[in-house]
């Protein structure tokens, strides 16, 4: 093997020491510190079409299709760890292991793990590079897939090692796939191990990825570095490391608001960063699609700045219908499509792409596919990843170091039942408590069962880098930092309520604009709102809903805060609060639990106000909306 200091884009001694040891402990057959450069991109993805790992697609510019081990298909928070040196630390909602002893394990997976393979170093950047502190990463990867995301969805290269100059503080990111290729090994197209470790060593701002080669577990500055490393990085230094998006609204009055949005995994973040508002008037430019990184400006306010580079994006459900930005986005080509569906032209398919499949198809199994077939031809987890200089709508502030100051921040997970459409918290310690106990029905973004509801606070329950109460007390905190009215204000969003006959109660997707001007004009003091027990809802009135068919008994359910459903809640909530423990839950959490419960015993004979019908209500026996369902 070559000497990995030789090559070494970089003098700083601590990532030429760690890559060295790296590179004796793993055994590679040799070392490439990754440019970034498009050579580099040509000469590794010609590399993966030539190992069976992707087809390159015809009817999109350098793009290619990849399908993965069926068993390596979602993040695997079963087998992820915070590895704090106290196991308090961690807290209730964590994995957790001795640091010492997981890294003393973990280090016999890693011996000489990357025989037969090149072991890659990617230096790089969450966030603008050119910001007042930027944060740093090199990850070390034997995967050609990995490098190649790496370069989409994080600024990386050259222009990071340059930057990278000694002393420069970075995240060490360890990956492998674990799949030596000993002597007469022969190679597969997605390389894994069976046995998966995803470690976080929160203190030394360490991450140790064992096992796997999907994004979530091995793109590794996305959720373990920029959520559960970072989170942590937040609360030591006075800031937020958020799973949001970033949104940039225009009204018709050409009056601009920022807002971040924190939804679960396949909740709808992505799809709500691309918006097509259905109101007139309005434009929506995106900004990020996933994680939000929320810092004091100098005037006080809140900015976000999206660390990433690309969107790495549920694929199903993605069509021109829902997101016609996202299909504007990939239409341009520069690629990675993984466990979609591929086509006989050499395109790309999903579930909810085109109405009507095409007649023959290979699934995400690598099998043939018709529609007879009886299974879905994609994987419901199935991604695309792309870069997001490249979206139709990308506001210019996506790379502005500053970032942008934050007029509302919207929660919302899938709740069938139980949560309205918006609700307006009373205050901050308000939202941070309707925020705290945010659940969500499980999705297929994380291995196990689909469709469970659970809590999921701030929607971070799986990319929390510490204690759970002291994150909920670090929100309060925040909360003191600034003026009460430089905050921004905090929303409680479900697009996912269903009616009696199953189907959704709100049409979602652009529609979620009228919502979202319901918020602002909230803010601004021109909208009204009704009281319920959870907070303020719009009266049906207050919504626009101009042009939508729209039966108003139907936004009357999708509104109601039903005293009946919420004993249930209620239950659920004190679970949680009883999981988190007497000594790290903030105080004032369980004083808005007992005011909550107070409301609501008040008002057990509560119901939404409705007004008369303004539109025809659609017709009987049709789908509610004309959105694609699956
Ligand atoms: N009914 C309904 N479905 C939606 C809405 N927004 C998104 N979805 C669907 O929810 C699924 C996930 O949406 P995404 O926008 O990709 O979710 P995400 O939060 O970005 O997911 P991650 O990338 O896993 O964090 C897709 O199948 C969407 O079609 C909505 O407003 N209403
Ligand atoms: O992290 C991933 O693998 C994909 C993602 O956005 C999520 O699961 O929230
Ligand atoms: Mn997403």
């Amino acid at each position: 093997m070559n000497t990995p200091t030789a090559t070494a884009p970089t003098a700083h001694p601590a990532v030429v020491s760690w890559v060295d040891e790296i590179a004796d402990l793993t055994a590679p057959d040799s070392v490439v510190w990754c440019d970034g450069s498009a050579d580099e991109w040509d000469r590794l993805t010609t590399q993966l079409v030539e190992k069976g790992t992707f087809v390159r697609l015809e009817r999109k510019p350098n793009s290619f299709w990849c399908a993965s081990d069926p068993e390596d298909v979602a993040r695997v928070e079963d087998r992820t760890f915070i590895c704090s040196q106290f196991r308090a630390d961690a807290g209730p909602t964590n994995n957790w292991m001795d640091p010492v002893d997981m890294k003393t394990m973990m280090t016999e997976h890693y011996r000489g793990a990357m025989a037969g393979r090149t072991m890659y170093v990617i230096a790089f950047c969450m966030g603008p590079l050119d910001a007042a502190e930027p944060k740093f990463g090199v990850q070390i990867t034997d995967s050609e897939y990995v490098a190649v995301s790496m370069q989409i969805m994080t600024r990386s290269g050259t222009a990071v090692w340059d930057r990278l100059t000694t002393g420069t503080a970075f995240v060490k990111c360890l990956h492998s796939v674990g799949a030596p290729l000993h002597e007469g090994r022969t190679d597969t197209p997605w390389p894994c191990d069976h046995t998966k470790y995803i470690s976080h060593f929160p203190e030394e701002r360490t991450i140790w990825s064992y096992g796997s080669g999907y994004g979530g577990n091995a793109l590794l500055g996305k959720k373990c570095y920029a959520l559960r490393i970072a989170s942590k990085m937040a609360k030591d230094e006075g800031w937020l490391a958020e799973h949001m998006l970033i949104l940039k609204l225009t009204s018709p009055e050409q009056k601009v608001h920022y807002i971040a949005a924190a939804f679960p995994s396949s909740c709808g973040k992505t799809n709500l960063a691309m918006l097509d508002p259905t109101l007139d008037g309005w434009t929506a430019e995106t900004i990020g699609d996933d994680i939000a990184w929320l810092r004091f400006g100098e005037d006080g306010r809140l900015h976000a700045v999206n660390p990433e580079a690309g969107f790495f994006g549920v694929a199903p459900g993605t069509g021109l219908l829902t997101n016609p930005h996202a299909m504007d986005t990939i239409e341009r080509g520069n690629s990675i499509f993984t466990n979609v569906a591929l086509t006989d032209d050499g395109d790309i398919w999903w579930e909810g792409l085109t109405g009507t499949p095409p007649a023959h198809l290979t699934d995400w199994k690598r099998r043939d596919w018709t529609p007879t077939s009886g299974e879905p031809a994609a994987h419901p987890n199935s991604r695309y990843c792309t870069p997001i200089a490249q979206c139709p709508t990308v506001a210019p502030e996506w790379d502005d170091p500053a970032g942008v100051p934050l007029s509302a921040i919207f929660f919302g997970g899938r709740r069938a039942t139980t949560i309205p459409l918006v609700t307006e918290s009373l205050s901050w310690r308000h939202g941070v408590f309707l925020a705290a106990t945010l659940s969500s029905e499980t999705t297929a973004a994380a291995t196990g069962k689909v469709g469970v509801v659970r809590r999921d606070p701030m929607a971070m329950l799986p990319f929390l880098g510490y204690h759970v109460g002291d994150y909920f007390q670090h929100w309060l905190d925040i909360g003191e930092k600034t003026s009460p009215e430089l905050l921004p204000k905090i929303f409680y969003v479900n697009w996912f309520r269903r009616g009696d006959d199953d189907e959704f109660l709100w049409p979602g997707f652009g529609e979620n604009s009228r919502i979202l001007e319901w918020a602002l004009r909230r803010i601004e003091g021109t909208a009204e709102a009704a009281a319920t027990p959870l907070g303020h809802v719009p009266t049906p009135g207050a919504l626009d809903l101009t042009g939508l068919k729209v039966d108003p008994t139907t936004i009357g359910a999708a509104l109601r805060v039903d005293p009946t459903e919420w004993v249930t809640e209620l239950r659920l909530i004190d679970e949680l609060f009883a999981t988190i423990g007497g000594n790290r839950l903030p105080d004032v959490l369980r004083e808005e639990l007992a005011a909550l419960r107070q409301r609501l015993a008040a008002a057990s004979d509560y119901a939404a106000p409705t007004d008369p019908p303004r539109d025809p209500a659609p017709g009987d026996g049709e789908s509610r909306w004309a959105q694609p369902r699956f």
